[in-house]
């Protein structure tokens, strides 16, 4: 009796199973066909490419290739079959994807008449509506123009240049002979404080030390399952978020009850700012999200930035060579001067730029960005139906060869000649929702490089780039402190949760 029913249960969920089946599937091509019909009626042509198996589409070859050394490869097939913008089904939906610099800077100018961002489930859970990242319209330009003033500012500038120079050497004053230092970890610890300071006032202490640990406890969910179960990685995420804005909204209170007492108050911090403007539109829910948004560059992007920096330059001694000229002559300068270094000498140094975008275009940390189409959309001849989603992979423009020479080769100097504000370098974005932190970014990679080949030496060990789902690079060099003659090997780790000291000290090599 007991079997009978087993076999009845099991026939019946074979059933269910198959009817699941073949609804979904027809639901699919029902809607290929409407939107190719759809297509048909436009003059601009729906790019060719190919849609991929029902539900999973081409996301898996996708995810598979973005794990590999050559992300690109994706794409390049896909070009060559398709043409620099082809259709494809990634996460969940269906894509137009732009590997053209002109189609690309079109959609970034874009604006909300026509596309609005779009990330994965995870992450809008995590950042919630009113983050930067999701607004839109008005909010979201108010909000870009107040902090990204506030960011281009002097006084902000100076700040961050005192406040590093100071966290840079306690850092690198600690390396010792035969220590093994991992460059990543470094930057993440000193620019995530001195970015935290700026954004809320917080000094280095407990607070800071609890904001750092729910920060690290945050940001492991912003690519997990969208499953936001207790005990799941999404929920954790959330718990942490949650703890972290509420500490804000007590800095964001005791502000409110010190400035009722001033007659004007100074903006210190990007806090500061938002709260001078805050209404309706602009609450301390808002502001607390924000903030909290605000500090992913800081722990990700930038040292990103400065452990590729570092990994290019220990592959290329002749820019090695050329960047540590210019900054010794700097430093000898300041020592003769006896000034401090402010924070348009770093800026003016022009080779120390040129490394930095060099990194930036050759190491893609941002691959690229994501918008949905609110309407049907024309570009350059290309249909983007209504509800696609628009992939534009900034690595394909940076890599490409009919725009750069030689594109996979580390040349700081290309960049004597050319301009970085075109289409065809975009590592920042652009349009309404251009990075607001390029200069800040700009500057704490140059603070650190120049404390870097100012004092050390290095010899760079064997390292591994690991591009998926953010860009993580593992690498690790042996340097020697010019002054004092004495060696430190140093080593650099993009993400903790993949951080393994043994392999690095394993595979550590001593001149
Ligand atoms: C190497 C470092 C960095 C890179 C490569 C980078 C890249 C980008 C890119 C590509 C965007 C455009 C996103 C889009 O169009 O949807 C963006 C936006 C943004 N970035 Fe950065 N960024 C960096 C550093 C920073 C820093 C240091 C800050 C500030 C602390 C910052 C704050 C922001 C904000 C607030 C936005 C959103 C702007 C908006 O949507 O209105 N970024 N960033």
């Amino acid at each position: 009796m007991e079997k009978f029913c087993f076999q009845k249960t099991a026939w019946f969920i074979n059933i269910v199973i198959v009817i699941i089946v073949i609804t979904s599937s027809l639901v699919i091509y029902y809607w290929r066909w409407k939107t190719e019909r759809r297509a048909k009626g436009q003059k601009a042509r729906l790019p060719s490419g190919t849609l991929g198996w029902p539900i999973i589409g081409e996301t898996l070859d996708f995810i598979s290739c973005a794990y590999s050394p050559s992300p690109e490869s994706f794409m390049e097939k896909r070009c060559r079959l398709y043409g620099k913008v082809f259709k494809s089904h990634l996460f969940g939906g269906p894509a137009i994807v732009s590997t053209s610099a002109e189609v690309s800077r079109v959609v970034l100018q874009s604006d909300t008449r026509s596309f609005v961002p779009w990330y994965p489930k995870s992450l809008t859970e995590l950042m919630g509506k009113s983050s930067i990242l999701l607004i839109n319209g008005n909010l979201q330009r108010r909000v870009h123009g107040l902090v990204g003033s506030f960011f281009k500012s002097s006084q902000l500038k100076s700040q961050i240049t005192r406040d590093m120079q100071s966290y840079v050497e306690t850092s690198m004053n600690s390396w010792r002979d035969g220590q093994l230092v991992f460059i990543q970890k470094e930057a993440k610890s000193i620019i995530f404080q001195i970015l935290v300071r700026g954004l809320i006032g917080l000094e280095p202490g407990k607070e800071m030390q609890f904001l750092k640990s729910q920060f690290h406890e945050f940001i492991a969910g912003l690519m997990s399952l969208p499953i936001k179960l207790p005990g799941s990685r999404l929920y954790r995420s959330l718990k942490a978020k949650k703890k972290m804005a509420s500490l804000i909204q007590k800095i964001i209170q005791e502000k409110r009850q010190r400035n009722a007492s001033k007659r004007s108050c100074n903006a210190q911090d990007a806090i500061d700012v938002l709260m001078e403007y805050s209404d309706d539109e602009l609450t301390d829910d808002l502001i607390s999200d924000n903030m909290i948004d605000l500090m992913i560059p800081a722990e990700d992007s930038v040292p990103v930035l400065v452990t590729l920096a570092t990994k290019y330059l220990s592959e290329c001694p002749l820019a090695l060579k050329q960047l540590e000229e210019e900054n010794m002559q700097l430093k000898k300068q300041k020592e003769d001067s006896g000034e401090p270094l402010e924070w348009t000498d770093y800026m003016s140094l022009s080779f120390t730029q040129h490394v930095i975008t060099e990194t930036l275009r050759l190491g893609n940390i941002i691959t690229g960005i994501m918008r949905k189409a609110v309407r049907d959309v024309e570009i350059k001849g290309h249909l983007i139906p209504k509800g696609w989603c628009m992939f534009v992979y900034f690595r394909s423009i940076h890599l490409d060869n009919e725009i750069y020479d030689d594109p996979y080769k580390f040349n700081p100097w290309r960049w004597k000649e050319r301009e970085t504000s075109t289409s065809t370098f975009m590592p920042f974005g652009g349009g309404q929702r251009l990075c607001p932190g390029i200069d800040l970014a700009r500057l704490e990679a140059a603070i650190f490089l120049h404390h870097l080949v100012t004092t050390f030496s290095w010899v760079a060990e064997s390292d591994q780039i690991i591009n998926f789902p953010t860009v993580i690079r593992l690498c690790s060099a042996q340097t020697s402190k010019y002054m004092d003659e004495f060696h430190v090997p140093t080593g650099s780790n993009l993400v903790d949760d993949d951080f393994d000291e043994n392999k690095f000290l394993m595979i550590m090599p001593c001149l």
